[in-house]
């Protein structure tokens, strides 16, 4: 169940000046609700934390409105800050202090009680699995250590917006999926959360409704089971090619991805059973190394939206 909208974007522009001059956003739209976790999608550069930048009020938007919670959060970006908690991309230097003690400290400047606040900050460490690391100084602490605390601070009393700039950087598979689970705890405890990313398998687990953005622009927004369904009735052919040896493609396989080594196309689903025989004889001949087709999943719609992969590994340095 979702409710109230916590976050309304409406034909945001924003344009860096300078040199070279970059369109960061180029009339986007976005809605979160409480209640609902909304993924941000795109590559690298695609405008993503400029959007952030401006729902928070670090960046003033060329043209657009932004509301929270019914505050219009450009003529008023003090009061909406307020209701916003943020996980910046880069976090913040907690030297001098645990992270047991930098978790308690934002708490108390965010002005709850003491005893609410410990019992918070032992159940996020807790919930994170960072019992070990909780009353160890912030220096001695592995990268994901300090995100995942960077992530508790935010949600330590959470705002009625949380926004998460990808959040999972430098985390282990494991606690990855922790913190997924207090992503989704957030959501049901009726606040709204912007998760922005890169992870296309990270949107796919934690996410109600996804915007993929490029460019500055939002080429698709749905649901990630809506935005699979576009490709239904299609299959993913993967191929692994032996090198020198151009991919001679099956003549139902479209929208090929050339890669290193490996790439993949999509074919439809009653075109089946006759690819699986010519990748099988294109094994068998030497000119493929193997092959594997399945269903389409997000990565593909991603792809087919955007142009190229973006980061899909789930496996990261441990914390
Ligand atoms: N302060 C700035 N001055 C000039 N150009 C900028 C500035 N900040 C960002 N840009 C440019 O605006 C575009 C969008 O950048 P932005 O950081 O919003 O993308 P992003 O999707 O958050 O990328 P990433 O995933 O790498 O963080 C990029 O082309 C970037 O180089």
């Amino acid at each position: 169940m979702t409710g109230q909208d916590v976050l309304t974007v409406r034909g945001l522009r924003k344009r860096y000046r300078g040199r070279r001059g970059v369109q960061a956003n180029d009339g986007i739209d976005l809605d979160v609700a409480a209640g609902q976790v909304v993924g941000l999608l795109g590559h690298n550069g695609a405008g993503k934390t400029t959007l952030v930048h401006q729902v928070v009020g670090l960046v003033r938007p060329d043209e657009g409105s932004i509301t929270v919670t019914g505050v219009d959060a450009v003529a008023h970006p003090e009061h909406a800050r307020r209701l916003v908690s943020i996980q910046a991309q880069a976090n913040v230097p907690i030297s001098g202090l645990t992270p047991r003690r930098a978790i308690e400290l934002v708490g108390r400047i965010r002005g709850a009680a003491p005893a609410d606040v410990r019992r918070r900050a032992t159940d996020l460490l807790d919930a994170l699995d960072l019992g070990a690391w909780a009353d160890t100084p912030a220096e001695k602490v592995s990268g994901g250590v300090a995100r995942l605390t960077a992530f508790a601070m935010t949600t330590v009393v959470p705002g009625r917006l949380v926004v998460l700039d990808e959040p999972t950087n430098d985390v282990d598979p494991v606690r990855r999926r922790l913190l997924w689970q207090q992503i989704r705890g957030l959501a049901d405890a009726g606040h709204g959360v912007l998760l922005v990313t890169h992870n296309v398998r990270e949107a796919e687990r934690v996410v109600d409704h996804l915007a993929v953005l490029d460019r500055g622009v939002v080429r698709a927004a749905d649901s990630p089971a809506g935005l699979t369904a576009r490709l239904r009735g299609s299959l993913t052919l993967e191929v692994d090619t032996v090198p020198g040896v151009p991919v001679r493609w099956h003549p139902a396989a479209r929208d090929a991805a050339p890669g290193h080594l490996r790439a993949t196309a999509t074919v439809p689903s009653d075109a089946a059973a006759d690819v699986v025989r010519w990748a099988q004889d294109e094994v068998e001949a030497g000119r493929l190394e193997r092959y594997a087709l399945t269903p389409a999943s997000l990565e593909d719609v991603y792809v087919q939206l955007v142009g190229e992969p973006a980061d899909v590994t789930e496996e990261a340095p441990a914390a």
